[in-house]
């Protein structure tokens, strides 16, 4: 069995070490302690990750951070100087022939030969592969959605159509693991979708999919997991939610630690308090329309019928939900840790700044109204039609937010992040440092 590994930061410190399994699977590629260096430039330094099996893994980092010299590692192109790789539990050092095998490798800035059709180039492949050509071109061109220009000259092809033949020809011989080295990085916005959505369909198929890149968004919708690398140094790896969920925590308990005393004339207020014009609880915690405004006007019947109830109206209790520490009521602005209920007493920690962007029906300003000066929001504007809001807390904030404007009266039809995980998680662990 493999020695597992959770996620982890820059200096060994966990960031979110996944709980110890049992019967954890062999995980598709495994890096041990990877040292390398050019001339007296350690451009890689002790790198050590998993990438599971059927995951979609972004190996993130800036410009010459090192991802390309790790890849040409696990691809066999170059043996590492100190450390271990191994791909399905093979070392790379010992038997590169059979990880080459498994492997169906896509180098950055690859060219693919121009004057043969399609079908030519992934026969001429198949070939070199040794797979049945006739049967697997077809299989392949049924995937990448390349049958109806099969004959076609590949130098009349657009790149991203170059970019979906390439990954054709490392599927002929039906690789376990796909590494991709910035695989959309030249595209144009439809064709990154295009790939996106067939390395999506790849890992439906049961391939592992390891693709670097330093353009955060190329990542974020497709990744199951990633590994985050900056100047040779593996910062943070693990799934994404996991990392997202630990980083709070930590954030959470480090706040714990610099709790400021009650009479603190800054930051949170302790409970009765209100410093910057946050509301003391049982006071009107929110915002209301100024004098003048018409009050809400309930949501007109549907078909006739009376509105249905919403959770959590005036009067109602609502159920403790999965985030809600039985016995103990969610407290404005203080995060609700599932499985650590606090001691009856403790302050929980105090939470982090955070941005949502709420899109509502109708009047932007008017809903901005209803939440300024709400317990733990911290800023609200209106930006484009939607309502920007800063505040400190979790996502148990987020849907008192979206209650509190629901029973104002105001529709509510979607709530963003003004950054998605990915991105929050880059920026906290990484420092900009390039090499
Ligand atoms: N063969 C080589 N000889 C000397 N230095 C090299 C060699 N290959 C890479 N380097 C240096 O090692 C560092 C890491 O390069 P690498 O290509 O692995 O980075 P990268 O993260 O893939 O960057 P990019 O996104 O720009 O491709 C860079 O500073 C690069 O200049």
């Amino acid at each position: 069995m493999s020695e597992p590994v959770g996620p982890t930061v820059e200096g060994g410190a966990p960031v979110a070490q996944a709980p110890a399994q049992a019967s954890r699977p062999r995980p598709a590629i495994r890096v041990r302690h990877l040292w390398h260096r050019f001339g007296t430039f350690d451009v890689l330094r002790d790198v050590t990750f998993d990438v599971a099996e059927g995951e979609i893994f972004g190996f993130i980092g800036p410009n010459g951070a090192g991802k390309t010299t790790t890849i040409r590692v696990m691809t066999t192109l170059l043996e590492p100087m100190a450390g271990r790789v191994e791909v399905d539990g093979i070392d790379v050092s010992l038997n590169p022939y059979a990880v080459r095998r498994l492997i169906g490798y896509m180098p950055d800035h690859a060219g693919v030969y121009d004057r043969v059709t399609v079908r030519e180039y992934l026969e001429f492949f198949a070939d070199a592969f040794r797979v049945p050509s006739a049967d697997v071109v077809d299989a392949v061109l049924e995937l990448t959605e390349l049958r109806r220009i099969q004959d076609r000259v590949v130098a009349t092809m657009s790149k991203g159509m170059k970019q979906r033949l390439q990954l054709g020809r490392i599927l002929l011989h039906d690789p376990k693991v796909l590494i991709l080295d910035e695989p959309a990085s030249d595209l144009d916005p439809r064709a990154r979708i295009e790939i996106r959505d067939l390395l999506l369909e790849l890992r439906s198929l049961g391939k592992t999919v390891f693709l670097s890149s330093h353009i955060l968004t190329e990542l974020s919708d497709v990744c199951t997991s990633i590994g985050i690398l900056e100047r040779g140094r593996l910062v943070v790896a693990g799934p994404i939610g996991e990392i997202g969920a630990r980083l709070e925590a930590i954030r959470a308990a480090q706040a714990i630690g610099h709790h400021p005393p009650p009479n603190a004339p800054h930051g949170h207020a302790p409970h009765g308090r209100a410093p910057h014009g946050h509301a003391p609880h049982g006071h009107a915690p929110y915002g209301h329309l100024p004098p003048g405004h018409a009050p809400p006007a309930p949501y007109p019947a549907v078909n006739g019928a009376p509105p249905p109830a919403y959770p959590g109206a005036p009067g109602q209790t609502p159920p403790p939900g999965p985030s809600m520490v039985p016995g103990h009521a969610a407290v404005p602005g203080h995060a609700v840790v599932p499985g650590h209920p606090p001691a009856p007493g403790v302050p929980l920690p105090v939470a982090i700044r955070r941005k949502v962007k709420v899109k509502v029906l109708g009047d932007a300003i008017r809903a901005a109204y209803f939440l300024r000066g709400g317990p733990g929001i911290i800023e609200v504007e209106v930006i484009a039609g939607l309502v920007h809001v800063t505040f400190e807390g979790g996502e148990v904030k987020i849907a008192e937010i979206v209650q509190h404007l629901v029973r104002n009266g105001v529709g509510v039809v979607g709530v963003e992040p003004e950054r998605n995980e990915l991105e929050r998680i880059f920026l906290e662990v990484t420092r900009g440092e390039v090499q």
